[in-house]
């Protein structure tokens, strides 16, 4: 029988090698994935009791805060059946999020920065709106700063004093009340005014981009030796950021795009051969696409960018349809903004297009498809009536206030930014992990994607739902 050997006391990422017998799992294994400390450069460091404990809504107890060695696994499933492959794998861990018994920051001496970058996403103004509250009620913070429209703002605009108050029902709000932008990282001007300024604490609300950004502004801290930590709390409605479970506000989106689903069906069936066509955001990954398909159960057919598909000929996407529109009247289709771009034409101008931050700015797969159907249908059924209606919701999925779940969700990243940061870490990131918060290297954030697997258990089960072809040519 297999057996989980235990990590020495005190020992999380125990050192103690373990002679594995076949099916041995050992802690041996264990990678700690460590994240920085200001004390890792700044020596001397003050180390205060926790303010919560003066806090008279707390009553901390030993089991509140989180220790040094708690860790959260990325790796939930085993095998712990057979031989483990040799030499086994790093089985990666990371320090659990929460409040820690010592802080290093005096609650008078802070001043804290909060900044949006990138697209909206729902629950961006909640997550501002926890980090006031949360530094305010929780520690005593008072001097709690928005930093405006992006990174830019940090050297372009006047930062604009936050209080509980004001914020108060900005989780009620879509969007960002402190404004985001694309591009304008400049990394010396950033970090001169943040040293200027007097922050301490810097938070950090963005995408990938954003997450690249705050990595070098880290860097650069770092580099000049100061007294400022540095979180990013990653946002990005796309869902592609890795490592974390999901992204805050990704919920919210699917289910708006649901309207648009529900309305794309209303049209195809009251039509003769109606096609219904949405096109959902999703720039380099599907999850918006695979996830609203799932859950809605109306759609014949999801492409996404994970996948290549083809429209002419044996298994390919026009034969496809032509069999549900015989077998059903209608059908609905469902395409990521990102799905089918090497087959669109390009101009050489719009092969060079790049937005403000440099993303590559995405031709309209939706209109292309549409007339791509209208063209086929043409040739194959003259004079046989068929409709297309295509609907792009775009910016009506992530332009709405947070739902509840998202909202909480929200809050606990919020909270863990605060605490991890009180604690003295900076260049992490907080996220779930398996249900779990914790908090993972900004760098290794900014680095990991989140793709949808066309060969996992989700992707059978969308082809499950819809019967649609697998889209390999045999
Ligand atoms: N590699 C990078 N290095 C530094 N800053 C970056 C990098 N990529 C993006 N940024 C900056 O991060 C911000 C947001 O990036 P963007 O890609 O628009 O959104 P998101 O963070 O949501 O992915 C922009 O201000 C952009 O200039
Ligand atoms: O028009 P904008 O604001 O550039 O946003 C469009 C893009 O933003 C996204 O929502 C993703 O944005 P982020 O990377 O900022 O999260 C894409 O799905 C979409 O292509
Ligand atoms: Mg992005």
């Amino acid at each position: 029988m297999a057996t989980v050997t235990q990590p020495e006391a005190g020992n999380t990422a125990a050192e103690s090698n373990g002679d594995k017998s076949p099916g041995q799992f050992s802690f041996s294994t264990v990678k700690l994935q460590e994240i920085s400390h200001l004390s890792d450069y700044i020596p001397n460091l003050q180390s205060l009791p926790n303010p919560l404990e003066q806090n008279p809504f707390f009553h901390p107890s030993d089991e509140f805060y989180v220790k040094s060695g708690d860790v959260i696994f990325r790796q939930i499933v085993y095998d712990l059946s057979g031989t483990l492959p040799s030499p086994s794998p790093d089985h990666l861990a990371y320090h659990r999020a929460g409040p820690r018994r010592e802080v290093v920051f005096d609650p008078k001496t802070v001043r804290a920065a909060i900044v949006t970058c990138g697209g909206l996403c729902p629950g961006l103004n909640t997550v501002i709106r926890e980090l006031v509250v949360g530094l305010w009620e929780l520690y005593g913070v008072r001097q709690i700063f928005g930093v405006t429209a992006g990174y830019r703002g940090f050297y372009s605009r006047e930062p604009v004093e936050l209080n509980p108050k004001l914020v108060h029902s900005w989780h009620k709000r879509g969007g960002t009340a402190l404004e985001t932008s694309r591009g304008g990282f400049d990394l010396e001007k950033i970090v001169d005014s943040i040293q200027n300024r007097g922050f301490n604490q810097v938070y950090i609300i963005g995408g990938d981009g954003t997450m690249r950004g705050a990595v070098k502004i880290f860097n650069e801290i770092r580099r000049r030796k100061l007294n400022i930590a540095v979180t990013g709390i990653p946002k990005t409605v796309d869902n592609d950021i890795g490592i974390i479970d999901k992204s805050f506000g990704f919920q919210t989106a699917v289910e708006m795009a649901q309207q648009a689903i529900s309305a794309a069906h209303v049209e195809a069936e009251s039509a003769v051969n109606g096609i219904g066509l949405v096109k959902l955001m999703g720039r380099s990954t599907g999850h918006i696409a695979l996830h609203a398909t799932l859950s809605s159960r109306d759609v014949d057919c999801c492409l996404i960018p994970e996948m290549e598909f083809y429209l002419e000929g044996k298994g390919g996407l026009f034969e496809f349809l032509e069999h549900r529109l015989k077998e059903n009247g209608h059908a609905v289709l469902v395409v990521a903004e990102g799905s089918g771009q090497s087959m669109i034409p390009r101009t050489d101008a719009q092969k060079q297009e790049r937005d403000e931050s440099g993303n590559l700015v995405l031709l309209n797969v939706g209109g292309w498809l549409k007339s791509e159907l209208n063209r086929w249908w043409t040739r194959d059924h003259p004079g046989e009536l068929f409709t297309v209606k295509y609907i792009d919701p775009t910016y009506m999925i992530r332009a709405v206030p947070a739902n509840a779940t998202d909202n909480s969700y929200c809050t606990l990243l919020a909270h863990s930014a605060i605490h991890g940061v009180m604690a003295g870490y900076t260049g992490f990131v907080s996220g779930p992990i398996n249900g779990n918060y914790a908090y993972i290297p900004l760098e290794e954030v900014a680095q990991a994607r989140n793709v949808v697997n066309t060969k996992d258990h989700k992707w059978a089960w969308i082809r499950s739902v819809t019967n649609q072809p697998d889209f390999e040519r045999s």
